[in-house]
């Protein structure tokens, strides 16, 4: 008879530190003879960090859209897809930085009607730095999402206490028990977590949090799945999403390069970014090296990684934010990409 699999799913606000702990759990599976699989939902179009995750794990990819909303019923479909064809020891799921929790243990428990599926963990990864400074604020729709994942979780993951001060970490924890009694808590920097606590039973999931009541709030909104009002330009270089309802706040620039940037103006231009981009990733190359680079922009702070990838990738960057003109960022990419194609 079939194994029943666990399912595992990864929350937190977006560059709150999801995917370096998702590395962090596929090496550790490789070093333990697991097979996972994974599912890696995007806002954006391009899946900037999947495309360097190695081939042999079965990966399924939702872009475009938050499993939350969009594209929840494809949520289902993949997670029984992945099960049959591949049939692996333990599917983790990452999410967007801004679903909604609630509405994904959803779709795993619908989708463990069709297949030998169990939702496990609820891990929420959380920017401490970042969250203290909206707890500082104490609103915002930033804040309140922060909160419903937090809420969601069975295991938090107070992330980035590096750079947080000592005396505030309190707080941040206070909060978190606050909002979530029930669930652990891990202190860490860079995700790094022990697998095991990521895969203890920590008891039964909560599908009925306060925060349910957003769950029907978004889900009466007549935009929902339907108002997502798409622009592309003609040379498909670049591609400009306006997400309407739930995530009305959020807007997403995929950007492909034409060619090399100058790596000096290019961090310089990460650097000015405002304040409400609140992510960017992509991958480029340098005018001046022959390598090409991952780059991460989260809350401010800038990571350039070299990276050889096992096949060909496009180079494209990703940004996410809320309110912040579009076509500003979009002029000031294309001034850096034409510095060498003039
Ligand atoms: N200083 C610091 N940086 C971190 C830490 N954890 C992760 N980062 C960096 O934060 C950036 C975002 O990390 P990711 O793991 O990609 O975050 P994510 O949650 O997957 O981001 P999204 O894909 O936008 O949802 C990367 O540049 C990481 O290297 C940490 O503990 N401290």
């Amino acid at each position: 008879m079939d194994r029943v699999i666990p399912v595992y799913v990864l929350t937190g606000f977006l560059g709150s530190g999801k995917t370096t702990l998702l590395n962090r759990i596929l090496d550790d599976a490789k070093s333990r003879g697991l097979k996972p699989a994974i599912l890696l939902n995007e806002v954006g179009d391009v899946n900037v960090e999947g495309q360097l995750i190695e081939k042999d794990i079965p990966m399924s990819e939702l872009l475009g859209g938050c499993i939350c909303c969009t594209s929840r019923g494809d949520l289902g479909l993949e997670l029984v897809q992945l099960a049959q064809e591949n049939r692996p020891d333990v599917i983790w799921i990452e999410s967007t930085g801004v679903a909604q929790p609630l509405e994904i243990m959803d779709g795993v428990t619908e989708a463990s009607l069709y297949a030998k599926l169990e939702l496990k963990n609820v891990i929420t990864v959380v920017d401490g730095r970042h969250l203290l400074d909206k707890l500082r604020i104490g609103s915002g729709k930033t804040f309140k999402l922060m909160k419903e994942q937090i809420r969601a979780a069975n295991v938090l993951v107070l992330n980035k206490t590096d750079l947080v001060h000592s005396d505030d970490l309190e707080e941040l924890r206070n909060a978190l028990e606050d909002w979530n009694p029930h669930a652990v808590i891990v202190q860490t920097t860079r995700s790094e977590v022990a697998p095991e606590v990521l895969y203890a039973d920590h008891g039964a999931i909560d599908l009925n949090t306060d925060a349910d009541s957003v769950h029907h709030e978004h889900c009466e909104d007549e935009h929902c799945d339907l108002d997502h009002d798409y622009s592309h330009d003609h040379d498909h270089t670049r591609h400009v999403h306006d997400h309407a309802s739930p995530h009305d706040h959020v807007n997403v620039v995929t950007y492909f390069f034409k060619g090399g940037v100058d790596s000096v103006r290019f961090e310089a231009f990460l650097k000015q970014l405002p304040d409400n981009v609140y992510r960017a990733k992509g991958i480029v190359a340098f005018q001046d090296t022959a390598s090409l680079f991952l780059f991460q922009y989260a809350y401010r702070e800038v990571d350039f990684l070299r990276i050889t990838p096992q096949k060909a990738v496009n180079n494209v960057a990703v940004f996410i934010g809320e309110g912040f003109s579009q076509s500003d960022l979009v002029a000031q990419l294309e001034r850096l990409d034409t510095l060498i194609a003039p």
